[in-house]
């Protein structure tokens, strides 16, 4: 589907720190807006519904499943969890930019249904510091930790097929490189068409 708006999917395995890239983006760039996952994972400590994730049983996310509610959804991590297109097809359609944080199952999906999606895939710099991350990070049990470190083994396996690699290894050159990637698709012709048209007219190039 092609719309007005850039579609962003940003993906790595658990504890690369998509998520704390993410929300230290949306500090500098409000014109972004992440979209809310739906889930059948419980809630951790201070995790909100409607925030963090929508909360389902397994009940609702059949349904959803049933009635076609969802751009792309996947089993990650023995839950399930999947982005609905209420949640961004409005947005994408008004122009918004939009920014998917979903595991790289979910990431082809996405292209398929929107192939000028910008796919970019998180590293860490290391298996042990990707551990030593989900460790420290403390929300996780220990089986869940191991879970997470076997399945980031076929989720790397996947780095080729995006279009972006960031590594995060210094964060703040991690989030650097986040920045210009958005940004570079911000300055692509039909995209400046859109945000400043003003300029255009008065040039007489529309
Ligand atoms: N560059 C970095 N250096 C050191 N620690 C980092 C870095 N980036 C993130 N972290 C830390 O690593 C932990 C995991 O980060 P985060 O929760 O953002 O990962 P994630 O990829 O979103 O994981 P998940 O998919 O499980 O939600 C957090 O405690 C975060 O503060
Ligand atoms: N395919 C999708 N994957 C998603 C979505 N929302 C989150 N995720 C991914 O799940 C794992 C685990 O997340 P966690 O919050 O339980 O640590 C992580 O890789 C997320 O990116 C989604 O809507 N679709």
């Amino acid at each position: 589907m092609e719309t007005p708006g850039n579609l962003f999917v940003v993906a790595a395995p658990s504890g690369a720190g998509k998520s704390s890239l993410v929300k230290a983006l949306r500090s500098f760039d409000a014109r972004v807006y992440p979209s809310v996952s739906h889930t059948t994972r419980a809630p951790r400590g201070q995790e909100k519904h409607g925030r963090e994730y929508y909360f389902a049983s397994d009940a609702e996310f059949d349904s959803m499943v049933g009635n076609d509610a969802f751009v792309e959804w996947a089993n990650v991590h023995g839950k399930r969890y999947g982005t609905s297109k209420k949640g961004i097809q409005d947005r994408l359609a008004k122009g918004e930019d939009v920014l998917l944080e979903i595991d790289y199952q979910g990431a082809l999906q996405v292209r398929t249904a929107f192939p000028q999606a910008i796919l970019i895939f998180i590293l860490p710099p290391s298996w042990e510091e990707l551990r030593s991350r989900l460790e420290n990070r403390g929300e996780d049990a220990p089986e869940v930790i191991e879970l997470r470190m076997k399945n980031a083994e076929e989720e790397m396996a996947q780095v080729g097929k995006f279009d972006f690699v960031i590594i995060n290894e210094l964060f703040e050159s991690a989030l650097f490189d986040l920045k210009a990637i958005i940004h570079s698709q911000r300055l692509k012709y039909a995209s400046q068409l859109r945000l400043r048209s003003d300029v255009f007219e008065s040039l007489n190039l529309s």
